[in-house]
């Protein structure tokens, strides 16, 4: 076919998607579209590729996630790397994290012992504590948005992903809705006040979720389910609002790991923040070196983080190039071509010669 989506200038041949990527397979689907593994035709990466129909579904909120997400740097949150089009799509391009979901992982195996669980809690922890440095909260934080990545080493690693209601203090206003997974929503998220304008702190938020996670890979259920009653939506608000929990008998976890879930899932006010987390003698056992180090980093430098827009992304893309590409998303699908003489061989051959419209 000729060649593909006629854009501005600057959303140029290099971001036509069809020309410079092979998808591999598909990794799945979500409420927003299909994410796929695709290749890079010019230097082989591979890459997870999300793809979102053009048109009216690419909003300020699509806008959101990306611009925010295109600011995130950290080990342990999937690198955004740029932004393409194809004729029906506009495609968002990330590190591939070949694990797959922590979800999954813990799905497999029921529960997982403390020693692992702590492991992956730790990069979680990391990760958002990251994002809160730079003055975003996720929102979102759940297993099957921590994915993992095989390292070199064989150990995984945690990647946060999906930052489509993630928030940036420094971009928006606080948060007020009600969003996220019904079993991850902190009471006071489920609650914002009586007239749903009163906002709550997004990353105070985030610790209550991150609190869900790790009971989730403990105990292998839901903290806010009622044991006897787990699909009564009402009954885990019920629980969520009231904080009410237990470890089933069968459970046997250290009372350190009790005491840390019982500084999470308490109002907000009372809760434990991430950084005494990560002072948390629980959270210190075992702290592999990186994540040592990427503390007292964190700790210092990026804890002043500014959004930096200026950057240019992985594919060389500048912030206007993005916004651009998104621009020309929302304006919909793009099926007018130009023909070359290749395509009108082809179509000779199909339906004899004649006259055809071609391009715009
Ligand atoms: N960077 C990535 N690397 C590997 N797999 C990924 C990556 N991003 C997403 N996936 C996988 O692709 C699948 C679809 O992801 P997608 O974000 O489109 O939807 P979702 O997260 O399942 O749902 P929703 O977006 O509706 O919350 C999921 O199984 C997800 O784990």
């Amino acid at each position: 076919m000729g060649d593909g989506p006629s854009t501005s200038p600057l959303v140029g041949k290099a971001l036509n998607f069809d020309e410079r990527y092979e998808v591999v397979k598909e990794l799945g689907s979500g409420n927003f579209g299909v994410t796929k593994l695709v290749r890079d035709r010019e230097g082989g990466e591979l890459m997870a590729a999300k793809f979102l129909e053009r048109g009216d579904r690419i909003d300020t909120n699509v806008e959101r996630e990306i611009l925010i997400h295109r600011t995130m740097t950290h080990p342990n949150i999937v690198k955004f790397k740029g932004v393409s089009l194809s004729q029906a799509d506009l495609v968002i391009l990330m590190e591939y994290a070949s694990g797959g979901e922590l979800f999954s992982h813990i799905q497999k195996k029921g529960k997982i012992p403390e020693n692992e669980a702590r492991y992956f809690f730790q990069q979680l922890i990391c990760g958002v504590a990251y994002c809160h440095s730079v003055g975003v909260c996720h929102r979102d934080l759940k297993l099957e948005n921590a994915l993992l990545h095989q390292e070199q080493d064989g150990a995984p690693r945690v990647k946060i992903c999906d930052f489509g209601y993630s928030k940036s203090n420094l971009l928006h206003s606080n948060p007020k809705s009600t969003v996220g997974t019904p079993a991850y929503i902190a009471p006071e998220v489920l609650t914002p006040g009586n007239s749903g304008q009163q906002q709550y702190d997004g990353q105070i938020a985030d610790v209550w979720s991150c609190g869900v996670l790790l009971y989730v890979m403990l105990v292998g259920s839901y903290p806010f389910e009622d044991p006897t009653d787990q699909r009564n939506l009402r009954k885990s608000i019920q629980r969520t609002l009231a904080c009410k929990y237990s470890f089933p008998g069968h459970t046997s976890i250290s009372e350190e790991c009790k005491h840390l879930l019982s500084r999470i899932f308490v109002l907000c006010d009372k809760r434990i923040t991430i950084e005494e987390i990560r002072k948390h003698p629980w959270f210190l056992q075992n702290l592999p070196m990186e994540l040592q180090i990427d503390m007292s980093v964190s700790g210092s430098s990026t804890s002043a983080g500014q959004v930096n827009q200026s950057e240019i992304n992985d594919l060389g893309q500048s912030i206007e190039e993005v916004k651009l590409c998104i621009k020309e998303a929302m304006q919909g699908p793009k099926y007018d071509f130009i023909m070359d003489d290749d395509d009108i061989e082809m179509m000779n051959d199909e339906y004899g010669s004649g006259e055809y419209m071609v391009g715009e």
